[in-house]
């Protein structure tokens, strides 16, 4: 299965599993988190831009001081893929370890 492929709701539902701060709405998935502080937010969104560049796979995020907002979503596919899933363990990787 192509990494761009839509995934079938079993699959979503599976995936989601493993990501339990993340809530889906339709086609996209959303997680909000408060970081330490501005900078570190900067940081954070720093480390995701690099993987987003990697992954050819980029997040809309929104900052709010330090409130980020990340919703996920394959815009060529219309809805979510394994690449959202992907990109949204990396994000919360990043929100755990950048400071
Ligand atoms: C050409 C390039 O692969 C595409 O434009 C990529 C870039 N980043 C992307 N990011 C997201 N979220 N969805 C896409 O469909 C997408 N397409």
């Amino acid at each position: 299965m192509s990494s761009r492929a839509r995934l079938t709701e079993d699959e979503i539902t599976a995936g989601l599993a493993a990501l339990p701060d993340w809530t889906r709405a339709g086609g996209e998935i959303t997680r909000t988190a408060e970081t330490a502080s501005f900078p570190t937010a900067i940081r954070v969104v720093d480390a995701v831009a690099e993987t987003a560049e990697q992954l050819d796979h980029h997040p809309d995020i929104d900052i709010r001081w330090r409130t980020l907002r990340f919703v996920l979503s394959t815009h060529s596919a219309g809805g979510l893929t394994s690449l959202d899933l992907t990109l949204a363990a990396h994000i919360d990787e990043a929100l755990r370890t950048v400071r």
